[in-house]
């Protein structure tokens, strides 16, 4: 199933009409480079391209009042005086004889996406849109905003779509506090926000915009509000946010559908965010939901003001949305202290409500968290003597190309074992060199052909991966850890990179591995081990790989922070039968996996297990993992050691970390 792409130019054709410095940053070029991007890129054109359409006044009454619909459509026939004085009534905002227009077709451009979504026709898309809309409320414009996109976009699914939970992810660097109004109160939409607060000294400067609004009556705790309370917030600061605050709860609330503020004002270089993540993040950010919701993505541009960053991020999400792996994250150095603490704040506001922030740090008392950032903040204004440069003036790499390998999927299997279709079955030419190699290093199987052959094929695999002629691959091999040293060996030594390795079940961990860092291993098991090092990491379940919540818990929370610092180039997921992992896991684990290493994911899978290549092989292929249900709260045992793990581990792994550090 393809990616939708809803543009129409028509969205171009209005413009401030008289000086506001406030709005001069909300021009149609935005659009418009963006689009051209995407043309350019030849992305728009492996998109299926679907029209737009004028919202109509039923679908605009969802979520606006009639009061403000008639007064907003009375702006056609104004004058230059009366627009300005209809304007006056509003915040950074402004209108434009075209600007009603503009705003049926932004909202209908989103009901658009919706439907192309809910109906099956694609799997998931982008809508290019201007006027945006989180500000928008139910009788007011606001930050450039005239109807509420997203917030229509969600009723309409829940009432012609029948859907019942709708996350909305607003990665744009404004609070979208007219979302937050229209479903503070409603348990079937998620809303989360991470936004420039500066402790409510920026922009639209409201107290609930803080991480303790958490939603009202039915709505408690479906309202996350992640405030940055300094800028320069970086790519390690959104990644952890993601998978210690978004992530766990969304798997929690296990929606039908994910709708993104695709706002990239939180991009590097845009004046208005003044923050300094690169643009490829948004491939991370896009990838990591799309696991959820049976992949059922709709992402609705918000913000994005700077005419560089803003078309590279949206070519970053929709090359994802497509399926393409994304880059090897630029070097993670962990999150910085404010977002510490707002991830810490934020994740003890909502402890109530979720199961798996049930054992997050208790909350800092108040007076010890404001005494710390008034020291901050005095710290800040000593430091911040010098002018800090002007974000039009950042620079920053151009995004790396991202090639897809010629081939996506290719399958090392038995005689005798299909090949699912779109997967292309592999087999080495029996290249002596390697087959030689092998007998010296598997001496007590080099009389078993059958092993030789197998290995030589793997061997060969990984190269073709490592030279991105082939982006992942399954085995169905005899032994599996036998065939992972064998990789290991290869790709970690013959080819010196950084090899993640997940165990998943009792495989056998080859023993002598070196710990210069060439290797990390995460193993999944009921067994307890002691830690051996920095990089040999038991992860212990009671109940093993069978307890869908604490697995899932323990892939968000510890192994992919791990697996974004650690930055592989090969990751090799083993499993063995006895893990008792369930499919649904087995295939997030292997859908969320493949965000690490340019995608190049190797799955090791025992020999009885074929049942698991059809499966393994559609998420291999880019296929979204079926949902696996409401995540209940872990077992209390579980938590225990996987907290007592991560306090362990974050001296060494800092995406790890979820409270600032102590200050003396
Ligand atoms: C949904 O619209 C997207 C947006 O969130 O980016 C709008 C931001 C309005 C920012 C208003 N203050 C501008 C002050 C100029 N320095
Ligand atoms: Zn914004």
């Amino acid at each position: 199933m393809g990616t939708a792409l809803i543009y129409d130019e028509e969205m171009t054709k209005y413009k401030l009409l008289w000086v506001d410095p406030a709005c001069k940053i909300e021009v149609p070029e935005r659009l418009t480079v963006s689009y051209e991007a995407l043309k350019n890129s030849g992305l728009a054109d492996r998109c299926v391209s679907v029209p737009v359409r004028e919202a109509t006044d039923e679908d605009i009454l969802l979520v606006h009042s009639e009061e403000y619909l008639e007064a907003v459509k009375k702006t056609p026939y104004m004058t230059l005086e009366d627009l300005k004085e209809f304007t006056l009534q509003y915040g950074d905002v402004y209108f434009h004889p075209n600007i009603y227009h503009c705003a049926k077709l932004a909202a209908g451009a989103s009901l658009q996406l919706v439907d192309s979504v809910m109906t099956g026709k694609v799997r998931n898309g982008m809508a290019l849109v201007r006027p945006p809309g989180h500000h928008s409320m139910r009788s007011a414009a606001s930050g450039f905003c005239v109807f509420n996109n997203v917030a229509i976009a969600a009723q309409y699914a829940k009432l012609k779509h029948g859907v019942k939970r709708v996350l909305i992810v607003d990665w744009d660097v404004h609070h979208g506090q007219g979302v937050q109004y229209s479903f503070e109160d409603d348990p079937g939409v998620l809303y989360f926000s991470w936004h420039r607060y500066e402790h409510q000294k920026f922009w639209p400067q409201l107290r609930e915009s803080d991480y303790d609004n958490v939603g009202k009556e039915k709505g408690e705790g479906f309202n996350i509000n992640v405030p940055w309370n300094k800028v320069g917030m970086k790519n390690s600061d959104y990644l952890s946010v993601f998978c210690h605050m978004l992530l766990p709860v969304a798997y929690e609330f296990n929606p039908d559908l994910v709708l993104v503020c695709a706002g990239f004002d939180s991009a590097i270089g845009d004046p208005e965010g003044e923050m300094c993540a690169s643009p490829d993040i948004f491939a991370h950010l896009t990838h990591l939901l799309m696991n959820l919701a049976g992949g059922k993505v709709c992402a609705v541009l918000e913000g994005g003001y700077n005419l560089t960053s803003l078309p590279q991020s949206v070519c970053q999400t929709v090359h994802t949305l497509l399926g393409d792996p994304a880059p090897r994250p630029a070097n993670l150095d962990g999150p910085c202290e404010s977002a510490l603490e707002s991830l810490h704040c934020s994740r003890s506001a909502h402890r109530k409500y979720w199961s798996c922030l049930k054992h997050a740090a208790e909350h800092p008392s108040s007076d010890v968290s404001t005494k710390r950032l008034k020291l901050a903040e005095e710290e800040e204004k000593v430091e911040n003597g010098e002018e800090k440069e002007k974000a039009e003036e950042e620079v920053w790499p151009e995004p790396p190309k991202r090639v897809t390998a010629p081939v996506r999927t290719a399958l090392v299997l038995p005689d005798g074992v299909s090949c699912p279709d779109r997967c292309k079955l592999f087999s080495s030419s029996k290249d002596p060199v390697i087959v030689n190699k092998l007998r010296e290093n598997f001496p007590r199987d080099a009389a078993d052909s059958d092993a030789l052959t197998t290995l030589s094929s793997l061997v060969a695999l990984v190269e073709k991966m490592e030279k991105n002629e082939i982006c992942n691959g399954l085995a169905l091999v005899q032994d599996v850890s036998m065939a992972m040293t064998c990789v290991v060996q290869h790709a970690a030594i013959a080819l010196s990179n950084r090899v993640l390795v997940v165990c998943v079940g009792d495989v056998l961990v080859p023993a002598h591995y070196k710990e210069d860092g060439t290797i990390l291993l995460v193993h999944f098991s009921n067994k307890e081990e002691e830690q051996k090092s920095k990089y040999h990491i038991p992860v212990c379940l009671k109940k093993g790989c069978s307890d869908v919540s604490g697995f899932m818990q323990a892939v968000l929370g510890l192994l992919l922070p791990l697996g974004y610092e650690y930055d592989p180039s090969l990751v090799l997921l083993a499993r063995t039968p006895d893990s008792g992992l369930c499919d649904g896991a087995w295939q997030q684990l292997t859908g969320l996996l493949q965000g690490l290493a340019q995608g190049h994911t190797l799955v090791l899978l025992q020999e009885g297990e074929r049942a698991y290549v059809g499966p393994t092989a559609s998420s291999l292929l880019g296929e979204a993992a079926p949902s696996v249900g409401k995540i209940k709260a872990p077992l209390l045992e579980d938590v225990e050691s996987m907290e007592g793990l991560r306090t362990r581990l974050q001296v060494d792994w800092k995406l790890l970390q979820t409270t600032a550090p102590e200050t003396g």
